[in-house]
């Protein structure tokens, strides 16, 4: 029987395939991309590939650095080729949740800046309907309870994200984040559209109409899903 991390290690693997010489590439944030960027280093090693990297969190950026993987930021490149990145939900019209690893804000200005975007994910992140992973809301500090009360309010049943030593969770901006536990989404849309239009919410994890690749690690190995 295979398990999760082995079906992550497998699309990680399986992504490193659309990377060419001379590529601009995002690099997304969480357990699933570790692999993939693994991965790339070796590729660049062997085939000796000139490739830059753009990171989308700290996190990202010590695993890049460490091996050996040359980093610019969003500002510094005209273009980004491609950003590979995981995700935490994924429906059937290939709209997604992300920022479980609370990097959404960095990984959706790049993502938004590359002319093509892959999400790598084991199986068990496709679902019919958004909204059981918690969305993450990044929010700044001043006036977060007010946001909070008011999510609260629209029965969105808000949590703060925490950090290990139980204060709230600082993201790389250094902003809050506030999880809402909807269980389901009935309109991405119309709640993303919400979701912005609220002062102090810097932004949210609904990632929509950003992919049109998705790489699932099944026990039967990677399949790739193409929008159509
Ligand atoms: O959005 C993210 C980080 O903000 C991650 O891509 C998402 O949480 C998936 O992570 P993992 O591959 O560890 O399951």
């Amino acid at each position: 029987m295979v398990n999760q991390n082995e079906l992550k290690a497998l699309v990680g693997k399986k992504a490193v395939d659309w990377v060419f010489d001379n590529m601009t590439i995002g690099l997304g944030t969480g357990s699933t991309v570790k692999y993939m960027i693994e991965a790339l280093a070796k590729k660049i090693q062997k085939e000796n590939l000139s490739i830059t990297g753009i990171v989308t969190s700290a996190e990202t950026a010590k695993q890049a650095t460490s091996l050996g993987i040359p980093l610019k930021s969003v500002d510094e490149v005209d273009h980004i080729d491609l950003t590979i990145d995981g995700a935490d939900e994924v429906s059937a019209d290939f709209q997604g949740i992300k920022g479980g690893g609370a990097a959404l804000l960095f990984e959706k200005i790049v993502a938004t800046n590359s002319k093509k975007n892959i999400w790598i994910v084991d199986q068990s992140k496709l679902v019919n309907k958004l909204g059981s992973f918690p969305l993450p809301v990044e929010v700044i500090p001043y006036g977060s309870k007010k946001i909070f009360e008011r999510f609260d309010s629209r029965k969105f049943h808000p949590t703060f994200r925490l950090a290990a030593d139980g204060s709230k969770l600082r993201t790389d901006s250094d902003n809050y984040i506030i999880d809402l536990h909807l269980e389901q989404i009935t309109d991405p849309f119309k709640l993303a559209d919400y979701l912005k239009a609220q002062v102090g919410v810097v932004e949210h994890g609904l990632f929509l109409n950003t992919v049109n690749t998705v790489i699932v690690g099944y026990t039967s190995g990677p399949k790739v899903l193409e929008a159509r």
